[in-house]
């Protein structure tokens, strides 16, 4: 990611502008000659609750399901699931059943607007909130051994540094940080940052500023983070893009439905359309050997003995 890219970027979210990204974005829309490719495992983390991490994970896989693309989103929101709830879904089954075993992956799937998939994680269930190693294991299993795979796997995580979230955020190609505002988003979005790049050697991450009220906001939340980032810790951080604060998202939010899918030209929208611009940017993942899903590939193997 270009830094001049992502500032320009950001200030054009912020004056409403429709540039760069979106351009990508709904050039593939009707560009029915692009080959199939790998799959990409994008994880959307942030430290702390609240931050948007849903919100984002939603939008920008419906963005990109919008824009043409086959993608699946995975609630790894174990036992407080709310993508589900989020999209108005009703799932009859979720992630423990996958681990019962009463179940495969593609029984999961649940059919969202646009073609997204979403794989739910259950709600209210402890077992999943507290899933060990083994559990996990299961988990990538089953992605790893999908015969037809998407080209984006997005994967929402929870809050905090718990396995459950630093284990998804270590296993993907790429780590989204959504950050806001406060303070507290700051400094868990370094907490985290800290223990994915000490323990488990990711490296680079992709800065998403959040319920962002004017450019400078989101200029000065990266910049903060950057250089914190920068003195600590051995990381690269890119400016991937910025939301803006958008009533129209918190009323999407209360008819369950994507702010991209029912206003598709509100500001935050044109911030998610921007976002998905620049993750199609990324390409294809670069893992020899591999032809589908390398979720939870060799970095997490290193680290946890699998
Ligand atoms: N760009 C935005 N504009 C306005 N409101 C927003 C925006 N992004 C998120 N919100 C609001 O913030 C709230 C929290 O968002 P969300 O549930 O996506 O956060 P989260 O980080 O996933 O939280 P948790 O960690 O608790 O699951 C939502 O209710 C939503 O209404």
């Amino acid at each position: 990611m270009n830094q001049a890219w992502g500032l320009k970027t950001m200030f054009g979210a912020m004056n409403g502008q429709v540039d760069g990204g979106a351009d990508v974005a709904l050039s593939l829309a009707q560009d029915t000659t692009t080959p199939r490719r790998r799959c990409r495992a994008i994880t959307v983390a942030g430290g702390k609750g609240g931050v948007g991490k849903s919100t984002v994970a939603v939008n920008l896989g419906m963005s990109l399901a919008m824009a043409g693309r086959d993608v699946m989103l995975l609630d790894a929101d174990m036992g407080l699931a709310n993508v589900d709830v989020l999209l108005g879904l009703s799932p009859s089954r979720h992630i423990g059943h996958l681990l019962d075993g009463t179940c495969g992956l593609k029984d999961l799937l649940l059919p969202a607007p646009h073609g997204l998939k979403v794989i739910p994680a259950g709600s209210g269930a402890r077992r999943l909130a507290q899933m060990g190693t083994g559990e996990h294991a299961a988990v990538i299993r089953a992605f790893d051994e999908l015969q037809d795979p998407p080209e984006y796997l997005l994967v929402d995580t929870a809050a905090g540094v718990s396995d459950n979230v630093v284990m998804f955020a270590a296993a993907a190609d790429d780590v989204v940080l959504v950050v806001c505002d406060e303070p507290a988003s700051l400094t868990d979005a370094y907490a985290l940052t800290k223990v994915l790049s000490r323990d488990f050697r990711v490296r680079r991450f992709h800065v998403v500023a959040n319920m962002v009220r004017h450019a400078g906001e989101a200029r000065a939340l990266y910049d903060k983070l950057a250089r914190v980032c920068d003195r600590f810790l051995d990381v690269a951080l890119d400016f991937m893009g910025t939301v803006p604060y958008d009533e129209h998202l918190r009323q999407a939010i209360r008819r369950q439905s994507a702010v991209v899918d029912m206003w598709p030209a509100s500001r935050a929208s044109r911030g998610f359309k921007q976002l998905a611009g620049v993750v199609d940017t990324w390409g294809e993942p670069q893992r020899p050997g591999r032809d589908r899903i390398a979720f939870f590939g060799g970095r997490n193997a290193s680290v946890t003995g699998w």
